[in-house]
């Protein structure tokens, strides 16, 4: 193992990237709140605000990927469509089999500029992680509990929001809903089976609910649908322990643009437009298993530099107390301040390895685990 390999795999450098990404969390948190006072007098500056101190949260994450695990993120697309990434309002597509695939899609937001905008529907239970879910309650992330008796009206709210949002944004959506899993996916084909729609091999079935009402309430803001496939080489399963750890993965994604004006209405022809979008998916990912790569020239964004500088600013600002501190503590603390002290560090890495906890699979939540049954109210 080499030195530095040595070095990033140890437990200390883990405990200072933590301490700078928590209290660095907190401070933009506070902040965030104290915008709170400005939303009714002037949303859009709001807005523009909380863009920016998101993006001091989560590039962070995305500097850990890119800087300190060197994870290589190759995409897969044509240039016709390269040139209106970043420059237009999107609704994103990806699949949903890697703990560390929505970093990846804050990687690829932030080389096109758009990872203080970017959104997601997300489940509900994300809301309370803490510094996260607290910085997505500003930047107007949609929640929904998977239970579309509920989210129906309240994700189509959050949605109409967004049609008067000032920059331009990319908008996730996990359409299989959840992770995938062997006994989920053979749920989900037991579902197709009855739907009498084709198996899928590598994807659960698509949920269409939340793809329809996406289309329908941001139409006429958003242009088009980034049908997005991601793979990792090697066969490898990453994990964001890995990334801590400074393990290097090398990923592929493949994306097509497809005008959102191609995208049916009717709300069965949109199901069924996404069903096929999903066959299609399934086919790419049978040829990046046999081939190792998927369609398409490769024309891959560069890597930025402000996430790193925003990591080395937080970093500066912090970790010079936090030595002044350690020193202080370590000559004349009293032995209740050390224990006070320990204390608190021990909180942390428990609230930090629980965060991470919320990315495992094997952790994940039982969704999709057996046949929803729901009764036509639609
Ligand atoms: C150029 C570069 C391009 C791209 C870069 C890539 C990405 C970057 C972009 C942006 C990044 C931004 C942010 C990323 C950061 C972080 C993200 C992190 C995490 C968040 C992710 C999540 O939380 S995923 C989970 C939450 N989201 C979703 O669930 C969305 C999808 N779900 C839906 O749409 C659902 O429809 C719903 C949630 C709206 C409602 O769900 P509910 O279950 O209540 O109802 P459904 O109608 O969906 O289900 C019932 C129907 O399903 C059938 N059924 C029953 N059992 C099953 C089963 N086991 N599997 C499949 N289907 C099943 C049932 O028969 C019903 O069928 P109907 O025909 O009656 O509809
Ligand atoms: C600067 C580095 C800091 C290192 C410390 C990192 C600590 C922060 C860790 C994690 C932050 C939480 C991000 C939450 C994103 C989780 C995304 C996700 O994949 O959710 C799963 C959801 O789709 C489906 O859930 P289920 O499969 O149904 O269950």
């Amino acid at each position: 193992m080499g030195l530095l390999r040595w070095i990033k795999s140890q437990f200390i450098c883990h405990l200072l990237i933590c301490y700078v990404f928590l209290v660095s969390g907190l401070v933009v948190n506070l902040l965030q709140i104290c915008t709170l006072p400005l939303w009714p007098v002037h949303k859009q500056l709001a807005r523009k605000i909380n863009c920016r101190l998101g993006y001091c949260i989560s590039s962070q994450m995305v500097a850990l990927l890119e800087w300190w695990s060197g994870t290589e993120c190759t995409l897969y697309t044509d240039p016709e469509s390269y040139r209106l990434y970043g420059k237009e309002n999107a609704i994103v597509i990806l699949n949903h089999n890697f703990e560390i695939d929505f970093l990846c899609g804050w990687t690829f937001c932030d080389r096109f500029g758009v990872l203080g905008t970017s959104k997601v529907m997300a489940k509900k239970e994300l809301a309370f992680v803490p510094l996260i879910g607290w910085m997505w309650y500003f930047q107007e992330i949609v929640f929904c509990k998977r239970k579309w008796e509920e989210d129906r009206r309240t994700v189509a709210r959050s949605l109409q929001n967004l049609q008067d949002y000032p920059e331009d944004f990319w908008f996730l959506l996990f359409c299989e809903g959840t992770r995938f899993t062997e006994k989920k996916h053979q749920i989900s084909m037991q579902v197709a089976e009855t739907k009498g729609l084709p198996k899928l091999r590598h994807h659960l079935l698509p949920r269409t609910k939340g793809f329809c009402v996406t289309v329908q309430n941001l139409r006429g803001k958003v242009t088009a649908v980034y049908d997005s496939t991601l793979n990792f080489r090697n066969n490898e399963t990453p994990t964001l322990r890995g990334v801590l750890n400074g393990k290097k993965y090398h990923a592929d994604l493949y994306v097509r643009r497809i005008p959102l004006d191609s995208i049916p209405e009717d709300e069965a022809e949109c199901a069924a437009w996404l069903h096929r979008l999903y066959q299609e998916k399934d086919k790419f990912q049978e040829q990046y298993m046999q081939t190792g790569h998927f369609p398409g020239p490769v024309k891959s964004p560069p890597c930025r530099p402000w996430a790193l500088i925003n990591w080395l600013f937080w970093a500066s600002l912090l970790l010079y107390p936090f030595f002044i501190l350690a020193v202080q503590l370590f000559y004349a603390g009293s032995t209740p301040t050390i224990v006070a002290t320990i204390a608190v560090c021990i909180g942390a890495s428990v609230a930090v390895r629980w965060m991470i906890g919320q990315t495992e699979i094997d952790r994940g939540s039982s969704y999709g685990n057996r046949k929803s049954t729901r009764k036509k109210t639609d």
